[in-house]
């Protein structure tokens, strides 16, 4: 079987996009999760952090799916979701769109670059809850805002909340960044564990100054990865809750793997979170599976975006120069 798909990434948090819309591909959900595992493995030519399936939706311009590279389903990816605004919007020639996911229909647009010559697009992350049963978090309480928990850590205080897929944040000095701290906790919530059964992306966040802060981000069904955007905008929620932000204002988000912006806005309905960065894609690849082994693939063609890659190399530079000044 032959499939087309693009590399790209969301402030190098990297993905495979497959178009299921056209019909010429249906996959079950087993094969889809075995797609996962074995397109997204870095030892071979492809590998990502996951792959975003793209389909048709009843309601919307078009549905999302994410898997990780563990092969398990995430009901939400910030940074995927970015670029599928771009594929979509792209492909039925809109400035803006609505994009089904697992748990809502999410408004996605373009924006002005956040960088010359870099496509940038804004996504809607909701919906948020901060009910423990949403995650799950299995704690005796409705809610974890700013708290230790002390099978974790002596000294971390930590915020749970849902955008809709699990985070579990905490604010950190300078020299908690840089420690196994973040590794041995976030192994052990996304192992056997009687806190998280169905494990949790964790994030050490630092306060750069007023409206920016770095974000380092342990992915559940991934490992630490370059960004992680629902993680980024969990953070700054967090971040406005304890004082250190304010709604309604630009965050600049800073990330190993460079920057995005998020608003924080807080509707009747509840909070929601506007993610603004860049869509870049890195290759168009035709790959061909073989039949008989799940396993094995045959990379048939490969074109790079070598001027998307200039342009956001430029972003990655700033972004670290801006980080050095703190980190
Ligand atoms: N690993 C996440 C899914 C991908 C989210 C991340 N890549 C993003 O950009 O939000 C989870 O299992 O909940």
């Amino acid at each position: 079987m032959n499939i087309e798909l693009i590399k790209c990434h969301g402030s190098g948090n990297d993905f495979l996009l497959i178009d299921e819309m056209e019909g010429k591909l249906s996959f079950t959900d087993d094969e889809r999760a075995q797609l996962a595992i074995t397109l997204c493995n870095r030892k071979t030519e492809l590998g990502a952090d996951g792959i975003l399936f793209v389909l048709n939706s009843d309601k919307s311009d078009a549905r999302m799916r994410v898997f990780n590279s563990d092969g398990s389903e995430a009901s939400m990816c910030g940074n995927g979701l970015r670029c599928v605004a771009r594929y979509v919007c792209e492909k039925l020639n809109k400035e803006e769109a609505v994009i089904e996911t697992m748990k809502a229909h999410l408004k996605v647009k373009k924006q002005e670059d956040l960088f010359p010559d870099i496509p940038t697009y804004m996504v809607e992350i909701s919906p948020v809850s901060f009910q423990l049963k949403d995650l799950p978090l299995e704690l005796d309480q409705e809610k974890l805002v700013n708290e230790k928990i002390e099978r974790l850590s002596d000294h971390l205080t930590f915020t749970a909340l849902a955008v809709p897929n699990p985070h579990l944040v905490t604010i950190v000095k300078t020299e908690d960044i840089h420690s196994d701290i973040q590794k041995n906790l976030s192994e052990y919530v996304n192992g056997p564990n009687p806190l998280f059964p169905d494990g949790v992306n964790v994030s050490f966040v630092k306060s750069l100054e007023k409206g920016a802060i770095y974000v380092r981000t342990f992915e559940r069904g991934v490992g630490f990865t370059n960004a992680c955007g629902t993680a980024m905008s969990a953070s700054s929620l967090v971040t406005c809750l304890i004082g250190l932000n304010e709604k309604e204002e630009v965050i600049e988000v800073y990330n190993p793997g460079g920057k995005v912006r998020c608003v924080v806005h807080e509707a009747d309905s509840g909070y929601w979170i506007e993610l603004i960065g860049n869509a870049t894609y890195v290759y168009r690849a035709e790959v061909q599976l073989d039949e008989k082994n799940k396993n094995q693939f045959e990379v048939m063609k490969k074109e790079h975006f070598d001027a998307e890659a200039v342009q956001y190399a430029k972003l990655e530079e700033a972004a670290q120069g801006f980080i050095r000044q703190y980190i």
